[in-house]
């Protein structure tokens, strides 16, 4: 049945823009929206002032000062009594999960795919077109009442596996930045996070109650603890409004942005009855990285993205911070994504597992819990190096990792990463970033580009880099200085070894440049992409 705009109840106040795709009005339910509604008008004037609050402390760091450890919340930091609750139902054990969008097939391969944990993405791996926004929510109920299956134009069919077999499913809401120009509240339009939260909350989310789970997400991009206490806010507003008991919402945090990084003890606090750990989202914290520090001369200057890994000084001293804090508390700590997704090309396959398997046993030697991976043929890998750690344990938090001190200086210490900026690190920005940014102004959030997965995230690091080199004038390995005219002749020569015609991929060209090169550096890519979008 073809949903209709006019056959919802839609609270008053409220406006809802765009044609709904079939099935809408299994989400659009008057539960859902009035709570989209109730959040929208308790909240987004907080939200608002969370995100100013980002742009007062990026202009401070501007100005010369330091991250830090907050003077303010030294006592929850020193405080031994407190943990966050125990695991809830279907999350005790999280030694793989597997992420990705929830388009139809996809749902259907990840729900199939044997991890413990499906992340369904609503946020790195996914544009919010509106299609995708409801058509997503669709999928997620459907997933959950069995009422999905798929064939595709080849005619393969595909069908859910018994339900016992299903990964816990924990939705990824829009990060705080995102608007949803869609659903409009006394004319305003609403967060992203917000009616992502709503929707799931109020109709899937439901029926994982009622099948002994609970709805369950991971928080993206936060940047402080009181944008956690934000979410707990949302978290015990909706809890109560469906009657529900505290701590039936579960949220697993990522850190995710540099500044998250010294608060991570305080934003565990802030969500202990709702918590379900922390995850090292490494991609966005390189990004963040970045952008938090892009003025600030070179010892802020990172080089080529292929050599920022997992163990560089910075980001060992985050990763080992995370899982101490983590298991201190009684809480998950789970790892991330490595980028490498399998190839048909038997060697580059071989090549991609053994850089997987090397990324997962480092981290289960780490003490992390289990992690994530980004394809489902990853899946059977990941939970064998964990188990080997593991064994019959849904997880080692008992393994506290008391040897770990972390100071700021070394999450700060970014001048000691080793390898140089180079012409080919640039080009593969450029390349990359173009390429990323068309796939999602046509829909489609994630993409593997030269056998690495690519994502918000990722691309955020490729065109955060290209403005920070010719922010800084720096010199790459062939002599040659970055500038403007270099950087867009490199642009022309990479958009020519494309396919197609440059016509092609000009609205994709125009959007890399006004993220990469303009003078006034843009918070986030998928803003102005987002603008862009129907
Ligand atoms: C920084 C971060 O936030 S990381 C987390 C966010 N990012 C992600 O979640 C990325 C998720 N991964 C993906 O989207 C995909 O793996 C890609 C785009 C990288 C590669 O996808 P493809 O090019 O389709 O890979 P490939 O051809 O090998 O896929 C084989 C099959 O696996 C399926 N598949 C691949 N990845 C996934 C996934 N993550 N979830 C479900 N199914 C998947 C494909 O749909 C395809 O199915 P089919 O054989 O039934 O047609
Ligand atoms: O969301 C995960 C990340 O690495 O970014
Ligand atoms: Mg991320």
């Amino acid at each position: 049945m073809t949903a209709h705009i006019e056959n919802l109840d839609v609270p008053a106040g409220m406006e809802i823009r765009g044609e709904l795709p079939d099935g809408a009005e299994k989400v659009l339910t008057p539960q859902a929206l009035d709570l989209i509604a109730e959040l929208h008008r308790k909240f987004n004037g907080d939200r608002l002032e969370r995100l100013e609050a980002r742009r007062v402390r990026q202009q401070e760091i501007a100005n010369g000062a330091d991250l830090d450890f907050l003077p303010e919340t030294k006592e929850i930091r020193e405080d031994e009594t407190w943990q966050v609750a125990p695991p809830a139902p279907g999350l005790e054990d999280r030694r793989v999960e597997v992420t990705g969008p929830t388009y139809k097939k996809m749902t259907i391969n990840a729900l199939n795919s044997g991890a413990k944990v499906w992340l369904a993405d609503q946020e790195d791996a996914n544009t919010p077109q509106w299609d995708s926004v409801i058509g997503g929510q669709i999928n997620l109920l459907d997933a959950l009442t069995r009422e999905i299956d798929f064939t595709s134009p080849e005619g393969k069919e595909y069908t859910l596996a018994p339900d016992e077999e299903l990964p816990t499913i924990v939705v990824r809401p829009r990060g705080w930045h995102m608007p949803e120009k869609h659903i409009l509240v006394d004319g305003e339009e609403t967060s992203g996070s917000l009616v992502d939260f709503a929707l799931y909350f109020a109709t899937a989310g439901q029926l994982q109650i009622e099948k002994g789970k609970g709805p369950y997400f991971y928080l993206a991009k936060m940047e402080s603890h009181l944008e956690a206490r934000l979410w707990n806010q949302v978290f015990e507003h909706a809890e109560d409004s469906f009657g529900l008991a505290r701590g039936t919402i579960r949220a697993t945090v990522l850190i995710e942005t540099y500044p998250a990084a010294f608060e991570m003890e305080e934003i565990l606090y802030e969500l202990r009855e709702h918590s379900a750990g922390l995850n090292a989202g490494r991609w966005d914290y390189i990004f963040s990285v970045i952008k938090n520090f892009r003025s600030r001369g070179s010892d802020y200057l990172l080089p080529d993205r292929s050599d920022v890994t997992m163990t560089v000084p910075f980001m060992r001293a985050y990763t080992e911070l995370l899982v101490r804090t983590c298991h201190k508390r009684g809480a998950h700590a789970i790892g991330g994504m490595s980028a490498f997704v399998p190839a048909k090309d038997p060697e580059a396959n071989e090549a991609a597992f053994a850089k997987v398997r090397e990324d997962k046993s480092r981290e289960a030697g780490n003490g992390f819990d289990g992690s994530w991976v980004a394809h489902p043929g990853m899946v059977a890998l990941c939970k064998e190096v964990f188990t080997e750690t593991l064994g019959d344990k849904p997880n080692q938090i008992d393994n506290k990792r008391e040897d770990v001190n972390v100071t700021a200086a070394e999450l700060l210490d970014v001048k000691s990463t080793p390898g140089a900026i180079t012409e080919a690190g640039l080009r593969t920005n450029i390349s990359v970033g173009i390429q990323y940014l068309r796939a999602w102004l046509e829909g489609n959030g994630a993409v593997a580009i030269h056998g690495l997965m690519e994502d918000a995230a990722t691309a955020e690091i490729s065109r955060s880099q290209v403005w920070q080199w010719l922010d800084a004038g720096v010199e790459l390995d062939t002599g040659e200085k970055v500038t403007r005219e270099l950087v867009e002749k490199l642009v022309a020569e990479e958009v020519a070894k494309l396919p197609g015609d440059e016509s092609d991929w000009k609205d994709a060209t125009d959007l890399f440049l006004s993220v990469a090169v303009a003078p006034d550096y843009v918070d986030f890519l998928t803003l102005p992409a987002y603008a862009k979008m129907a």
